[in-house]
């Protein structure tokens, strides 16, 4: 297959083109300049002259609190942008695997999130990406949207890395206990994204298409996360600290953050056979990556 991916430097985006490419693809990554999804016309012109068989829109605006204040440029481009995506790929006759996010939610429920619970995003980001999902919905119907939470990876910026950072020189931190979520690797996510690329390519079925939820099995707080990371840290001989649990309004930020971020991913492993590894074998895997050494 030839996968033209959104984005060159992203923790997804560097995800996949290891794994794909390992898996035989050919992953061709486009970002700015010559792809800037705020700037729609650079969109549909880059993917049109990548001609893939499958486009995967990974790239998107990030850093959720900042958007708070820029919210012009965060509906640009988690918005508008993946609206230009799906034209590209209504135009080229392939099909879009858009991602998305748990921060769709408002996190009231006191479950899982199945796909087709109510929307209500709590910040600008959460906003963006909505419309985001949305325009790739309704501008492209081989389109399947799916969305991860808590991303983590060897690559990019992440929570893991800021955790290991921090305990370089601190021996206790306070980390949210009262938010919980699936922590998600991106190397699972790219696992999935390749099974999911290959599924659409060979079969039009519309079951395939729509709406997925695919995170990690298992669920933790901020603070359980920051304690496996620790262990794991710990048991590689790389730094740790204690972790003391603290509230949500003990850590403010501009943007509010969904209480249960968790997503219930039964969809997609009926209808396209993903599951994802449990989060903590994942984490292993990524802590051997950024270890090495200690191994
Ligand atoms: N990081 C996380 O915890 C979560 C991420 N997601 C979603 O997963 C997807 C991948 O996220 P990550 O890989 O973690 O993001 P990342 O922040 O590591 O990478 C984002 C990528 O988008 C690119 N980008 C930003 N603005 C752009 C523009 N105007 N034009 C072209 N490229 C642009 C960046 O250069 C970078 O390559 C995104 O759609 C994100 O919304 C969903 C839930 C949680």
């Amino acid at each position: 297959m030839k996968i033209a991916v959104t984005g060159t430097t992203g923790q997804v985006v560097t995800s996949l083109i290891e794994r794909g490419t390992a898996a035989g693809h050919e992953v061709i990554a486009i970002g700015r300049p010559d792809l800037d999804l705020a700037d729609p016309a650079s969109v549909v012109r880059a993917l049109s002259a990548a001609a893939p068989d499958v486009i995967v829109s990974a790239a998107a605006y990030t850093a959720v609190d900042k958007a708070e204040s820029e919210s012009e440029l965060a509906n640009a481009v988690n918005g508008a942008g993946p609206g230009a995506v799906a034209q590209a790929a209504k135009a080229l006759g392939v099909p879009l695997i858009h991602i998305s996010t748990d921060y769709v939610f408002d996190g009231t429920l006191d479950r899982p999130y199945v796909e087709s619970d109510p929307t209500g995003p709590t910040g600008v980001y959460g906003a963006s990406k909505l419309a985001g999902e949305q325009a790739v919905l309704d501008g492209h119907d081989d389109s399947a949207v799916l969305r991860v939470a808590w991303v983590y990876s060897p690559f990019g910026g992440n929570f893991v890395k800021t955790m290991l950072r921090l305990a370089a020189d601190r021996d206790e931190l306070g980390v949210v206990g009262d938010q919980v979520g699936n922590p998600t690797s991106a190397l699972a996510i790219a696992d999935g994204i390749i099974k999911v690329a290959t599924n659409m390519v060979s079969d039009s079925s519309s079951e395939l298409r729509g709406v997925f939820h695919m995170t990690a099995p298992g669920e933790a707080s901020w603070a359980d996360f920051a304690q496996a990371i620790f262990a794991a840290s710990a048991a590689r001989g790389g730094p740790s600290a204690s972790v003391r649990p603290i509230g949500t309004a003990d850590y403010p930020t501009p943007a509010t953050r969904p209480a249960n971020s968790r997503l219930d991913c039964g969809l997609i492993a009926r209808v396209h056979g993903v599951t994802l590894p449990d989060w903590r074998t994942s984490l292993d895997v990524v802590m051997d990556r950024l270890q090495p050494a200690n191994n």
